[in-house]
């Protein structure tokens, strides 16, 4: 063998014999394919599916809400200008609500004036109740405020430049009317009315009447408060991307958003990792808007039954959120008897005021808990565990917390599972 002047001997010496040269050319591409294999997977992790569930009402969109806020903090700010529309149109909603007996002595009066029967006839909408704010979640409804959501930055110090006239209008003209449905709200005969008919307002679904003189400032710029306490019925089911770590590797998460409907989530329940659902405690002494003869806390439980019995979710990790603590908290102080509406509560206390957290969690709602805890053992297709959790998801602090333990644990479930990675 000639050695080169460019060639060192040393390393020459130092190679492997032509044979074992080639043996280790071999072992260095299937090393190099292994790793590109390796790394695609990572790339390739399977997408987490959570899924929330529960009746309508129940919080799930509010807890989608906090989801957004704890993993996708810059998309929610984005969006706070949407959301002063919803705000607006609940507090009017409110009102228009409180305002139909007036409606009725209108129509009353008038009908002593004229032909009642015409003028009855001609209203285009005798229903009882003015209709509920829904988005379809087919429909991307944000994009309708894009303008405002561009703009959103010139909005926190004063008007925006461009918004849309018709929209500074409105905000305009109930920054007017302000004062007039800041007197009705504090009316003492509307107070004394709402009393004598045990109607909380304040536990209602988007109520800001608290609110007024602040959320109709021309300035107004939702809160994160407001926006979780905003309401919007939701149609048909949403999808929502997040990107999460598990462990150093990023992972998608995509969380499933479904407005009441119940027989619309069953093809979403192949290949879901996790399901939240939601049963607002706070309940008890309402019916369905669809159904009346049909308690809620009733209805809730039975819509429960159906997802742990369910096959399909055998292997899906379940969490219960027993939720609306705060308003089951307010309803029990302000009188409203729990054993009137659930019989098997019998004659324990229905008085919260000398009641700390603790005892409050200890004595009437750990006793919801353990009936939905009898039932997920009842009705699973295999024994299995699930994570009960007592929660107020207007409270972003403490749902901050939960879901980050909720993140934690499917994500361990899962890996022990063998089913993401
Ligand atoms: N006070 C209080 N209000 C809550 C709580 N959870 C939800 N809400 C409010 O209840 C209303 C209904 O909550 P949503 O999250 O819209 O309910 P949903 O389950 O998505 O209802 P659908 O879209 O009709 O299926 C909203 O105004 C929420 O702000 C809670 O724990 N406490
Ligand atoms: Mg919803």
């Amino acid at each position: 063998m000639t050695v080169g002047p460019d060639i060192d001997p040393l390393s020459l010496a130092l190679q492997p014999p032509p044979r074992e040269r080639e043996a280790k050319k071999r072992s260095d591409l299937i090393d190099e394919e292994l790793n590109r294999e390796r790394n695609a997977e990572k790339r390739n992790v399977k997408s987490v599916k959570l899924l929330l569930l529960g009746q309508s009402e129940s919080g799930k969109s509010t807890t989608l809400k906090n989801f957004q806020l704890v993993n996708s903090p810059k998309a929610f700010t984005a969006e706070r200008a949407s959301w002063r529309a919803v705000v607006h149109l609940n507090i009017l909603l409110t009102l228009k609500m409180r305002l139909l007996p007036l409606q009725q002595v209108e129509m009353s009066l008038l009908g002593k004036l004229t032909n009642y029967a015409k003028l009855k006839n001609e209203t285009p909408d005798d229903s009882p109740t003015p209709a509920e704010v829904s988005v379809n979640s087919a429909t991307p409804w944000k994009n309708a405020f894009s303008r405002l959501i561009n703009n959103v930055h010139n909005s926190i110090d004063g008007p925006e430049v461009n918004e849309p006239q018709d929209s500074r209008e409105a905000r305009q003209l109930l920054h007017a009317c302000s004062e007039y449905m800041v007197c009705l709200w504090n009316d003492p005969i509307v107070k004394q009315v709402l009393k004598s008919q045990r109607l909380r307002l304040e536990d209602m679904a988007g109520f800001f009447l608290d609110s007024i003189e602040r959320v109709t400032a021309l300035s107004y710029n939702p809160t994160d408060d407001d926006i979780l306490r905003a309401r919007l019925k939701t149609l048909g089911v949403s999808e929502h991307h997040f990107s999460l770590k598990a462990g150093d590797l990023p992972q998608n998460w995509i969380v499933y958003d479904v407005g009441g409907a119940r027989s619309s989530v069953v093809p979403y329940f192949d290949q879901v990792q996790a399901i939240i659902y939601l049963a607002p405690l706070s309940c008890f002494d309402q019916v369905l808007a669809e159904d009346e003869k049909v308690n809620r806390l009733e209805d809730s439980i039975l819509l429960w039954k159906i997802i742990v019995s369910s096959p399909l979710l055998k292997d899906t990790n379940l969490i219960l959120f027993l939720n609306k603590c705060d308003i089951l908290k307010a309803k029990l102080a302000s009188g409203q008897k729990f054993r009137h509406y659930v019989t098997s509560y019998g004659d324990r206390p229905n008085n919260f005021e000398n009641c700390s957290q603790c005892k409050f969690y200890n004595s009437r709602a750990i006793d919801m808990k353990k009936k939905f805890a009898a039932i997920a053992k009842q009705y699973s297709p295999e024994p299995r565990s699930f994570y009960t959790y007592f929660t107020s998801v207007i409270d972003s602090q403490s749902t901050a917390d939960i879901l980050g333990s909720v993140r934690d644990t499917v994500i361990r479930q899962n890996l022990g599972r063998n089913q993401l990675l």
